[in-house]
């Protein structure tokens, strides 16, 4: 393999689908990934310089894609059965069949026999349809199906703040329509085992039909494998893959403990395996094929067969930010004079499994791999991954301007209450997307939501995504970044969901409105105090559930009302944030206790809130920012001394090493900068 280059080869195999998998000495990952189910062996070579990646599954030969959405094995209008001769519902779409990242070191003891494989004849899918339908037909015939709505179906029963809000009920007129929920109630009615929300985001093991019921993902080509983990006894196969799709090593791991998150989700699917090769996997050796070839279409297609360029193929202009896993920095397409952002991976970065047995960390992998399958106008979009020489490995992503953080840094007044419904629809489309996906993104946070001067934003930062399932398995409760934390990963809950997403967001919200962060604590303790003095101490009665999550017994702040309002007064000319009544709910609504209860993203993009004057600001209108240089940077007090909305777009020139300055129709401003990446004489260190 050329240095600089991903080599993806395949083995054809003359056997089963997963029949060829290498096992033993490969330290490989099985990746689930769009419509195949491929077990990819990912290393590095560090002398040549590349990633590595072998995708051992037999395959038809077509280039290997980053993609996202399946078919179903049976035709329109054939409705399958389970094993009881239950006929159930053909039309249940799953919008993304999630790519999972498996270890397959861990899994090397199920051998392929244990896998159920199908491959179904495809028809082609639209991403954005809402009636494509994915089914998982498993020998026996029961089936999973998957919806979007059954993801968001039936969690908003009960919504509503807990302090009841200053509305009237026809602020919110779905309300006791549960926001739509007939068609999810529906569904439930004619498929019991079909997922809803109330499973997937806190049923238990006990109370779940999803105990016994398959989690299917489809291969890109068509092949469905089919997570039989939990079933077993009446003849199903087991397929042997992570739980829920990925294991996870998670950024506050690294930064609390170092220890934990990915430990603790490892142990999980050892935990998996162990309960397989305890006898239950069945000795069934399982493959089933309609023999018809599946058509593909991509949600977006990413040819790993091409291999990655060099890095040099871009010119690196400055360093943008440096987070957690890696620097980022402003580049050049040299090709096309296009400026994208150029992440480094950092390879060796806090204690991480995946890094020790493959070389490579598992966030980023995962956030690769999840970035590289989705297309949407508010998740920053990655272009492809390149090579650096010394072992490094870079994102290519879209050039965004600006982080919301840096940005309400340095601006001198919040967001107006349009631009905040601007950049609000933008974000809850992103979650809404990423949640319809299977996608928790887990770390949402001002600094994680990019803006550009087009006044688009995007998601970026999607280390500590993962998958989510149903039912649901204990996750770390250390994600999320304190200030935009959930109450109940705060409080210790294993088994959360999408509505830790809806928290984050309700805080950013906040946050845009006032351009201060909401909840500032030092530590969880503290974070729960401010919480709690802001919107009351919860009780059993407003969020059931409660007593029984690992910190509810910690002596708490007691506050008997939400003092939320007193934040965002609707008198106007007071220097405070108007937010009106409708405004107020929304905020309510995603700061509300009870997971179960917490607006869906769904829901909240049909607040009536953004229906109301002033309207959205449309993304043209929105304000244009001087450049990022300033954004999280040693000296941000530079330029947040500059009013930033009358500057506008400025050239930045370099006259001396580490010094900037611009011109504006205001006059010229300087800016010194301590970046290492201009005072750096040896130049980008790729
Ligand atoms: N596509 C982009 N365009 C411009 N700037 C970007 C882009 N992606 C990231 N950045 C900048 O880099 C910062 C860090 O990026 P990112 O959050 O992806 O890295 P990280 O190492 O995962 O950080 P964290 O510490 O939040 O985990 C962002 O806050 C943003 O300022």
């Amino acid at each position: 393999m050329a240095a600089g280059r991903l080599d993806v080869s395949r083995r054809q195999g003359g056997g089963g689908y997963f029949d060829k998998v290498k096992r033993g000495g490969d330290r490989g990952l099985v990746r689930k990934n769009g419509y195949h189910s491929s077990t990819i062996v990912p290393s590095f070579d560090f002398r040549r310089g590349g990633l590595s990646c072998r995708d051992e599954e037999q395959q038809s030969g077509e280039p290997w894609q980053f993609n996202a959405f399946g078919s179903s094995k049976y035709e329109e209008g054939e409705i399958p059965a389970n094993e009881d001769g239950v006929q159930l519902p053909a039309e249940k779409k799953r919008k993304f069949s999630p790519i999972v990242w498996d270890v397959e070191e861990k899994k090397a003891k199920i051998s392929s026999k244990n896998r159920v494989v199908q491959r179904s004849s495809t028809r082609d899918v639209n991403v954005v349809s809402d009636e494509d339908v994915v089914k998982s037909p498993v020998k026996g015939g029961l089936e999973l199906l998957v919806d979007k709505d059954c993801v968001d179906g039936g969690s908003t029963d009960g919504i509503g703040s807990e302090y009841p809000a200053p509305l009237s009920s026809s602020l919110h007129p779905k309300k006791d329509e549960g926001y739509d929920q007939e068609q999810g109630q529906v569904e439930e009615e004619e498929l019991p085992e079909a997922r809803n929300i109330s499973m997937s985001r806190w049923a238990s093991d006990d109370d779940s039909p999803r105990d016994t019921t398959l989690i299917d993902d489809k291969g890109m080509h068509g092949e469905m494998v089919y997570r039989t983990d939990l079933i077993n006894r009446e003849g199903f196969q087991r397929e042997v893959s992570d739980r829920d799709g990925s294991s996870s090593s998670l950024l506050d791991e690294r930064a609390y403990s170092g220890s934990s998150a990915s430990e603790y989700e490892l142990q999980n699917d050892v935990m998996d395996i162990d309960d397989i090769r305890d006898g239950n996997a069945s000795d069934n050796e399982m493959e089933q094929t309609t023999g018809e070839e599946p058509t593909v279409t991509n949600q977006r297609g990413f040819n790993m067969l091409e291999g990655c360029r060099s890095v040099f193929e871009y010119e690196r202009l400055n360093e943008i930010n440096e987070g957690t896993y890696g620097k980022v920095y402003k580049a050049r397409d040299k090709k096309t004079g296009e400026f994208v952002a150029l992440k480094k991976v950092k390879i060796n970065v806090g204690r991480d499994k995946y890094l020790e047995e493959y070389g490579f960390p598992l966030t980023s992998l995962r956030e690769i791999n999840i970035l590289m399958s989705f297309d949407h106008p508010s998740i920053v979009r990655v272009k492809e991954v390149v090579m650096g020489d010394l072992d490094s490995v870079f994102m290519v992503m879209e050039y965004m301007e600006h982080d919301l953080k840096g940005l309400m840094q340095a601006m001198k007044q919040p967001f107006s209450t349009s631009e905040v419904k601007c950049l609000m629809l933008q974000l809850l489309e992103g979650v809404k997307y990423l949640h319809d996906n299977w996608v928790l993104h887990r770390d949402l946070k001002t600094s994680n939501l990019l803006l550009n001067n087009q006044g688009e934003l995007k998601v970026c930062d999607f280390g500590m995504s993962r998958q989510y399932g149903s039912p649901l398995k204990p996750y770390t409760s250390l994600v999320v970044t304190l200030w935009y934390r959930a109450p109940e990963l705060l409080l210790g809950a294993k088994k959360y969901s999408t509505a830790v997403d809806m928290w984050s967001v309700g805080c950013i919200m906040a946050e845009m409105l006032t351009k201060e962060p909401l909840f500032t604590g030092k530590g969880e303790i503290d974070q729960l105090d401010k919480i709690f003095k802001t919107l009351g101490t919860p009780n059993e009665t407003i969020w059931p559930g409660l007593s029984k999550l690992p910190g509810a017994k910690a002596n708490f702040v007691k506050q008997p009302y939400n003092q939320l309002r007193k934040k965002f007064p609707f008198t106007p000319f007071t220097g405070s944030p108007v937010l009106s009544d409708s405004g107020f709910d929304l905020l309510n609504r995603l700061l509300t206790y009870d997971p179960e209860k917490r607006i869906t993203a769904d829901d909240a993009l049909n607040h009536p809130w953004f229906n109301e004057v002033p309207l959205s600001k449309s993304k043209e209108f929105m304000p244009t920012f001087p450049p990022q240089y300033a954004k999280n940077r040693p000296n941000q007090r530079t330029m947040k001394c500059l009013d930033s909305r009358s500057i506008g777009e400025g050239r930045q020139y370099q006259v001396l090493s580490g010094t900037y300055w611009w011109i504006s129709s205001f006059g010229i401003y300087i800016l010194f900068c301590n970046d290492p990446a201009v005072l750096d004489p040896q130049g980008p260190e790729y």
